[in-house]
């Protein structure tokens, strides 16, 4: 297996990708030369000003978006030259999606809501795996209900472990608490934070808040476009402070 420079095991990495919207004298280069290995079981928060290219490089590393240059990786693969099938398989059984506004099938219970990717895929459910998740996120007396019978907090919750029912290489989450009220989403943080601690998962957040990176093990900061500085075991007042430091 591929290593990064600590020596774990990489996740998802690019390498001088470069991503630009538009052509001419309106292009943006949202993605400039960014470098970057993120590694296995860790819980990794992307942060920047806004228009910095976050949802951008995320979209990138999740295959959803094609880039101009450079290399994308889940694990071992590269995910340059994929056919569309083949992108979609690789979204499909290899990659979760957190997004903000939870999407949850309102018709369908939690528990359908959970099981309807890997019932998509034709995939058949590990139950060992999925009762370790329902358990742990709190989820075992709720599985009849449907989306609208539940909080906000607790439909993150059921599209977390929508999120890791096939147990992904990588779980991406774009803005995961951006709907929610600071205690419920400190709650769905957390929940992330243990699919990586006792779970063994990766999870990578897009985030404007501090006080959701510092859940994190480690921060990536972009401005421009670009990787502007890396922050190990950040905290609300770390990034806060790398923020300002930007001007943002
Ligand atoms: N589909 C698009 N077409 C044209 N320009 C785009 C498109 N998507 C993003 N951009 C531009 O690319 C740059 C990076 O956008 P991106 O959404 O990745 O930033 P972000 O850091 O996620 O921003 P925010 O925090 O506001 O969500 C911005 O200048 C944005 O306006």
């Amino acid at each position: 297996m591929h290593r990064n420079t600590a020596g774990g095991p990489i996740a998802v990495g690019v390498a001088d990708v470069v991503k630009t919207y538009g052509r001419g004298e309106t292009a943006v280069r949202a993605l400039d030369h960014v470098s970057l290995d993120l590694p296995a079981r860790r819980f990794t928060a992307i942060m920047g000003p806004s228009g910095s290219g976050k949802s951008t490089l995320l979209h990138c590393l999740a295959g959803l978006n094609t880039v101009d240059s450079g290399q994308v990786r889940i694990g071992q693969s590269f995910l340059n030259g994929l056919t569309d099938a083949e992108l979609t398989k690789v979204r499909r059984d290899r990659i979760g999606f957190v997004f903000q506004s939870f999407n949850l099938l309102p018709t369908l219970s939690a528990e359908d809501n959970i099981l309807l990717g890997l019932r998509l895929a034709g995939r058949a459910p590990d139950h060992s795996w999925l009762d370790t998740v329902i358990n742990a996120l709190g989820l075992r007396d709720r599985l009849r209900h449907r989306p609208g019978e539940l909080s906000g907090g607790q439909q993150q919750r059921v599209a977390i472990a929508r999120a890791l029912a096939g147990r992904p290489e990588v779980v991406f989450a774009d803005e995961p608490t951006g709907s929610l009220d600071s205690r419920s989403g400190a709650e769905v943080l957390g929940f992330l934070r243990m699919s990586v601690r006792e779970l063994g998962q990766t999870v990578v957040m897009v985030t404007h808040d501090p006080v959701a990176a510092a859940h994190a093990d480690h921060g990536v900061l972009l401005a421009d476009g670009r990787v502007a500085r890396h922050l190990p075991c950040p905290t609300a007042d770390t990034v806060l402070a790398a923020l300002a430091g930007l001007g943002a």
